[in-house]
């Protein structure tokens, strides 16, 4: 009862949080948005307004009404009809770039180009070379770039690593780490499923199956052993298995899917969202890694033995109703002002990723997604 008491009051906070008030002494970090874009709301909108020294002022989309109208609606004063307009705004400090993956890079290199910081959806580009240019000119720039890993900034993924970390269940030697949706929750027309813009279950929901198979473990692949794609269409994953190898001997296995057809086609499937860490003396089953503020379980096995902890605030940080997004978001303010983060994501851990990515659609002959065509001026 506790625990559906719990549950509803997070959800309720969550999408009605209480307004923070500009702190008198700190120049709020005023960010625009670069399209009108499904995932802002969740990801900065909502959680910029219990934040004391953030504020998202301006959006902009390729149509200047849809940006009015969204902006009418999430209460932002400025509306530009261009990207490069609203990267050009002097009043404004950060980016938020949720365009699709296969743009990630043109407009990151812009903003960078034009001195914002930027918190960058995953994956971070569609080719390691170009988040490595990214990272580079971010710190050319003394420049905060952040691939936004919202999970990775949450108490409960923490608490899960420091359970490895601590020895408790002896070293590493099998992980899971799944994420799948049932059919029917993405349209046919989705970004997801767009070859030229960067689609495919491995980039969008394989990006974080893999992220957390790196941090989980402590240790980046070495070898693809096999890889099973199920297509949408040509070159675009719907669902995409893959086994690897790391050091010390671990097996990582990787599932993401962006429709897992539905049993009978009457019955959907439910997500899957979770991670599994088999260690040399017990396992820990974490449920829904990836958005824990809603519910989340870490149940940690020795023999016959079984505990369940949560953790839905650090001890000196968070509400409970925080969300991963908004965890992120704390880091990324502190970092942009010069702040110590309670956790990051760094440069070379976003390459790894990325290489990780490529690697697997090598193995398979997919290939990876299109090169970007933007050419940076070479004054930049
Ligand atoms: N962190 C997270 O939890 C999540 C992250 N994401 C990531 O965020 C990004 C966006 O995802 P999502 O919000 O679901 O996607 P949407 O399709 O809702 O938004 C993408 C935006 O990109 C703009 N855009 C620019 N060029 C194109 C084009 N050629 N075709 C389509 N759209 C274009 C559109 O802006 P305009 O308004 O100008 O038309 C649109 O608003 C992806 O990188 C995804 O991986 C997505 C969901 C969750
Ligand atoms: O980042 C994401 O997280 C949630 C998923 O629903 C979505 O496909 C993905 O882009």
């Amino acid at each position: 009862m506790s625990s559906i008491i719990g549950f509803v009051s997070r959800v309720r906070t969550t999408f009605n949080p209480p307004e923070a008030k500009p702190l008198p002494n700190s120049k709020p970090l005023k960010f625009g948005v670069l399209g009108a874009a499904a995932i802002a709301p969740d990801a900065l909108i909502n959680p910029v307004k219990s934040h004391p020294e953030a504020v998202v002022f301006a959006v902009a989309a390729r149509d200047k009404e849809r940006a009015g109208a969204f902006a009418k609606k999430h209460g932002i004063a400025k509306v530009f009809g261009s990207y490069q307009e609203l990267i050009d705004d002097p009043e404004i400090d950060a980016i938020y770039n949720p365009l699709p993956n296969g743009l990630h890079y043109e407009w990151t290199m812009k903003a960078l180009a034009a001195g914002k910081h930027v918190l960058l959806e995953k994956p971070a580009a569609n080719t390691a070379e170009e988040t490595r240019k990214m990272f580079e000119l971010a710190e050319t720039k003394g420049l905060v770039l952040l691939e936004a890993f919202h999970y990775r900034f949450h108490p409960a993924v923490h608490r899960v690593k420091a359970i490895i970390e601590s020895g408790e269940l002896g070293a590493v030697q099998r992980t899971t780490t799944s994420l799948t949706l049932p059919g029917g929750y993405m349209k046919a027309n989705d970004i997801r499923f767009n070859y030229s813009l960067g689609g495919g279950a491995l980039m969008d929901m394989g990006c974080y199956t893999i992220n957390s198979m790196r941090y989980f473990a402590g240790v980046d692949p070495t070898e693809v052993l096999s890889v099973k794609h199920d297509l949408s269409n040509p070159q675009v994953d719907r669902k995409t298995v893959a086994k690897f190898a790391l050091p010390g001997s671990i097996t990582s296995t990787i599932v993401c899917d962006l429709g897992v057809p539905w049993k009978f086609k009457l019955i959907p499937s439910m997500p899957d969202l979770n991670a599994t860490i088999k260690c040399e003396k017990g396992d820990i089953k974490f449920m829904n890694y990836v958005m824990p503020t809603a519910y989340h379980s870490i149940t940690v096995t020795t023999g016959s033995k079984s505990r369940v902890e949560k953790a839905y605030t650090f001890p000196d940080l968070g509400e409970p109703w925080w969300t991963t997004y908004r965890y992120q978001l704390e880091a990324f303010v502190n970092r942009v002002k010069g702040r110590p983060t309670h956790a990051w994501v760094t440069k070379e851990d976003s390459i790894k990723n990325m290489e990780a990515i490529e690697s697997v659609y090598a193995k398979s002959g997919l290939g990876s997604r299109p090169k970007s065509e933007y050419v940076p001026s070479s004054s930049v």
